[in-house]
């Protein structure tokens, strides 16, 4: 029988690093996850590639997906419909494989709900001064949109709580680190290696 694969779920407010750890994550070669992209309503950014960042989607047809239970979890953030499309997410579990989600924070909570088996990171700024550095010099914003995800991001904050972890984003390698050593460490703990051993056993 295959064992199913581990739910990691990274959250966090806008702008705090999420994509940038979760790109030089996965340029690790000893590194074995699964990027679950998802659906967005918001438009595409410069350089965004439909069905490598997100699958870009009109609000009609979004909203069918969520009639049509096609999605794990979904919230509205700022104006768009963001969300996790579960057959994805389901079948690469079911093969054995870890899935990485890289979500708000409505929609992890979501998540936690239905998986809460899952390992929930929440990848925390060094500071709100920091945070809003970083949204206002990533450059794809307005003023008005950054006003907006400051909020939010307070909101967020307040929820850290609810996590499994909470790893700052100092820097980059630090942050790939910390997560990394999670997710070996929560791999021992649900005890893989002994269940390995276990069915040797059954066998002999
Ligand atoms: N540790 C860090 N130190 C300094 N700058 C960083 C660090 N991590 C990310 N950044 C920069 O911060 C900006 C926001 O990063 P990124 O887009 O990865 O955030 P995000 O959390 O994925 O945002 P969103 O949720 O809006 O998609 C980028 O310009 C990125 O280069
Ligand atoms: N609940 C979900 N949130 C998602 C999903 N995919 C991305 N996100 C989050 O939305 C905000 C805004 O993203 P941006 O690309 O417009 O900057 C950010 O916090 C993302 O992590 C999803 O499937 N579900």
């Amino acid at each position: 029988m295959i064992e199913r694969g581990l739910l990691i779920v990274l959250s966090g407010p806008s702008g705090v690093g999420k994509g940038t750890v979760r790109k030089a994550l996965f340029e690790q070669e000893d590194i074995k996850l699964q990027y679950s992209i998802s659906a967005t309503t918001r438009r595409p950014r410069e350089g965004e590639v439909d069905g490598v960042d997100y699958f870009f989607k009109e609000r009609e047809e979004f909203e069918h997906m969520i009639e049509n239970k096609k999605l794990l979890e979904w919230a509205e953030y700022v104006g768009n419909y963001y969300g996790t499309p579960i057959d994805y997410v389901e079948e690469t579990l079911a093969s054995g494989k870890d899935v990485f989600l890289e979500i708000e924070v409505q929609g992890a909570l979501q998540v936690k709900e239905a998986f809460p088996e899952g390992l929930f990171i929440f990848l925390a700024p060094p500071s709100l001064s920091e945070l809003k550095s970083r949204i206002v010099n990533r450059g794809t914003e307005t003023e008005d949109l950054i006003n907006n995800r400051m909020r939010v991001a307070k909101e967020e904050i307040e929820l850290m709580d609810a996590y499994d972890y909470v790893v700052e984003n100092d820097k980059v390698e630090n942050a790939c680190a910390r997560i990394q050593a999670i997710v070996t460490a929560e791999h021992c703990r649900r005890d893989r290696v002994s269940a390995r051993y276990k069915r040797m056993l059954e066998v002999e």
